[in-house]
């Protein structure tokens, strides 16, 4: 095997995701092991752009494995959008004689890479890295296990008040454009309803299930609102069904940022530590402008180009069947 690669630089960016840091962790080792040099960007494509670049050893990337968050920090950068935060990001990397990107996080990041790599002919591979769960080319994304156990513990000690007080309640939870977070989490959680972008649901036939609930005798109902979805926030959806049904006094909670954050999972971990290490082995292979993931127990490699021409979540019909049957 000829390696052709000096130096790499490796960045997270987009939302911050469990298990970034334990990725971070696996590309830094496996580039040292063989004997390539490697810098993390701060701040995503903010790092490249300001040379805010740091060399990494194997010591600067213990005791993170378990830690949420990305010690890299991460953004969403607006300049990298720009023709010249390309061009001056660039111009850090060959600086620096960096050859190759190593980008943690979702499709925006893979969009951005893309886009380097093809105006300046730098290596890239990207490594998906967010709790949507939403990208082709791999069956779960780095984050996405934790985020939707923390959104299940979240939603368990809510049943409890609901319970308690025989009370509906509207849980917006995250996931962008994905109903992946929701419909995992109705299921877990059993909750009565769910919201997704991908299902259009009118305030009818949401309320027709909320008042069949009542009929059978149901004193908690929850309602797990996907923060994408087509009819409204938690907080417009709960008013919607106020204004319908007087004798519902519905609460709401909105479940936020807390679901990015925690130590990753065992799965996670697992999953950073494979794709990390399958990462700089693409790269050493000589291949670029591609992704890792995980399909089945296998690690592949798909195309850019292809990963983000493809749709990602699609509703599976049979586990919202098996939602809806499991909690008359
Ligand atoms: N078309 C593009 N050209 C250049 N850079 C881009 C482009 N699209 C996105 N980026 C860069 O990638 C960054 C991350 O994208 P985005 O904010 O969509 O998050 P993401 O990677 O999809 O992760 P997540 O969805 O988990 O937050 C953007 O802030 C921007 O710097
Ligand atoms: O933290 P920000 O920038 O408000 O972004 C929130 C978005 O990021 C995510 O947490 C991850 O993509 C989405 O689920 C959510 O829509
Ligand atoms: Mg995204």
């Amino acid at each position: 095997m000829t390696n052709l690669i000096k130096n790499i630089a490796v960045l997270t960016s987009g939302g911050d995701a469990p298990g970034m840091n334990a990725c971070i962790r696996a590309v830094v080792r496996t580039a040292i092991f063989n004997n390539i040099g490697v810098y993390g960007a701060i701040q995503g494509y903010e790092g490249l752009i300001n040379n805010n670049l740091k060399k990494l050893d194997s010591r600067s990337v213990s005791g993170i494995i378990h830690l949420g968050g990305t010690i890299l920090k991460t953004a969403r950068s607006l300049e990298f959008k720009t023709d010249e935060g390309m061009q001056k990001a660039y111009n850090n990397l060959k600086a620096n004689e960096i050859d190759a990107l190593v980008v943690i996080g979702g499709d925006g990041t893979f969009k951005g890479a893309k886009e380097f790599s093809e105006k300046f002919g730098i290596k890239v591979i990207g490594i998906p890295g967010t709790i949507d769960n939403d990208l082709y080319g791999t069956d779960f994304t780095i984050g996405y296990d934790t985020a939707l156990n923390t959104t299940i513990e979240a939603i368990d000690k809510i049943r409890d008040t609901a319970d308690s007080h025989d009370r509906l309640f509207f849980i917006e939870v995250m996931g962008r454009d994905s109903g992946c977070i929701a419909l995992r989490s109705a299921i877990c959680t059993g909750a009565e309803a769910v919201l997704l972008p991908e299902r259009d649901t009118t305030i009818e036939e949401l309320v027709q299930e909320l008042v069949a609930g009542s009929a059978a005798k149901k004193n908690s109902r929850i309602v797990i609102v996907a923060e994408g979805n087509k009819l409204g926030s938690a907080y417009e959806v709960s008013k919607m069904v106020k204004y319908r049904v007087q004798n519902y006094d519905p609460k709401v909670t909105v479940l936020g940022h807390l679901q990015r954050g925690g130590s990753p999972s065992a799965f996670d971990r697992i999953l950073a530590g494979r794709l990390g290490f399958s990462a700089v082995n693409e790269l050493l292979k000589g291949s670029t402008n591609c992704m890792v993931g995980l399909s089945g127990n296998n690690i592949i490699v798909t195309q850019l180009n292809e990963a983000l021409t493809q749709h990602t979540f699609k509703l599976e019909n049979d586990l919202m069947e098996m939602k809806e049957i499991l909690s008359i």
